[in-house]
């Protein structure tokens, strides 16, 4: 089939409004995706990330003074408390990243439960604020032995995240990429994750619930799990040509390639070409361009050959890689991003709540009587 001719109707609710919202639209105008009305392409490159969340929390962006008020808010709430450092401590080395981050988040929820909906955008900001510390700690406790302070002078939560993962103070370019890729992973409708909150939302359940719900669903390679997954398909592959040969061998057995194809756009996702952009320089700055290079001639030949296009995830995998960022930790900074979506969501559904409850077509068998034990 030509996914350009691709049906939004079917199986997985595709096609079926399951409610309104004010905070997004994919794939509206052609292939655009906006988050309260403006561009993503225009947020990318004239708005900071802490705006974009105080967009998404607030429905408006932020003047000079309302943003330094709110950076420096989120600032101040970085650290972890110590029970939260010491249950990172247990989660051995080999666990999924994504499980510590729903164990992180979990967990915050006990210490600081959300007790009332008055209180939500102080548990959005917490979890928006602690998230890259949850994922740090734990990552250098357990694979480089060392404790780490989970506060830095970094002014962004992009810088941030990136000195508590090494330790060194971030160069100004890859501040920036960090900055943008949050700003493309922040929001996006009603994907599988951001659904997962709203239906958990809107059985007036608390944030951290709605929020761990939705790190469950990311975790998945369908959905955020994908940019982990691209990345370790494409160090498989040893030049533009073997990649090529080797995707034809993939499509032949009929597996699905990672970071290619989406639920809703058509023809292209416009986070692609704006991560890309960022994937290329960051290569010449890396000084070897090979991985890029490949993923190229796979986007040339997923489009050529099937008519499949790049989403968010794919040249994110090159990306990080060529920041330094560990690919186990790829879909973990989704989750430092989406966490603003994600929270907008519940408060828009609790906004204008009815609990969500759809039927189901049954399939089974005819009604019948329980046989005794005895007997079957
Ligand atoms: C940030 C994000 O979460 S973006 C999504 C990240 N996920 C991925 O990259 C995983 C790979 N992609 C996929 O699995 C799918 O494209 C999804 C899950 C994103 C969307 O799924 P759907 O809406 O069901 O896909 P769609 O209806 O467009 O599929 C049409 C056909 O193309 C095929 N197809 C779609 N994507 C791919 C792919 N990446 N590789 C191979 N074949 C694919 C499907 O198998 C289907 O074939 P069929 O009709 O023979 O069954
Ligand atoms: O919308 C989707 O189905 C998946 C996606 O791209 C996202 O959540 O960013």
């Amino acid at each position: 089939m030509d996914m350009t001719d691709k049906k939004l109707s079917g199986a997985g609710l595709r096609g079926q409004s399951a409610g309104e919202t004010k905070l997004c639209t994919v794939g509206k105008s052609g292939s655009g995706l906006t988050y309260c009305g403006y561009d993503v392409s225009d947020l990318a490159d004239n708005a900071s990330f802490e705006e974009v969340a105080y967009l998404l929390f607030n429905g408006e962006l932020p003047n000079q003074a309302q943003l330094t008020e709110y950076k420096a808010g989120l600032k101040a709430q970085r650290d972890l408390p110590q029970a939260l450092k010491e249950v990172l401590q247990r989660i051995p080395a080999d666990a999924h990243p994504m499980d510590v981050m729903r164990t992180g988040c979990s967990f915050l929820g006990n210490l600081e439960p959300e007790t009332s909906f008055d209180q939500q955008h102080t548990a959005a900001n917490r979890l928006l604020a602690a998230f890259p510390a949850i994922m740090c700690y734990w990552y250098r406790f357990s694979h480089e032995n060392i404790e780490i302070e989970c506060t830095s002078d970094e002014d962004s939560i992009g810088g941030h995240f990136l000195k508590l993962l090494s330790g060194d103070t971030p160069s100004e370019q890859h501040r920036k990429v960090m900055d943008v890729s949050l700003i493309l992973y922040a929001e996006h409708e009603f994907n599988a994750s951001t659904f997962t909150a709203r239906v958990c939302a809107s059985t007036l359940s608390d944030m951290f619930s709605c929020v761990t719900g939705a790190i469950g669903s990311l975790r998945g390679p369908l959905h955020g799990g994908a940019n982990e997954a691209a990345m370790d398909m494409i160090q498989k592959f040893s030049s533009p040509e073997d990649a090529k040969i080797q995707m034809a061998g993939m499509l032949e057995r009929k597996e699905k390639i990672m970071g290619f194809g989406h639920a809703i756009y058509r023809e292209s996702d416009p986070r692609n070409v704006i991560i890309k952009k960022w994937s290329e320089k960051l290569a010449h700055e890396f000084g070897n361009t090979s991985l890029y290079d490949i993923s190229v001639a796979c986007e040339e030949y997923m489009w050529d050959s099937k008519k499949l296009f790049c989403n968010a995830d794919f040249f994110h995998a090159s990306a990080y890689h060529f920041m330094g960022i560990p690919t186990k930790l790829f879909t973990p900074i989704f989750v430092c991003s989406r966490v603003t979506g994600w929270a907008a969501h519940v408060m828009e559904q609790r906004a204008n709540n009815r609990i969500i409850r759809p039927s189901a077509d049954y399939i089974g068998a005819e009604p019948r009587k329980v046989t005794p034990i005895s007997e079957r």
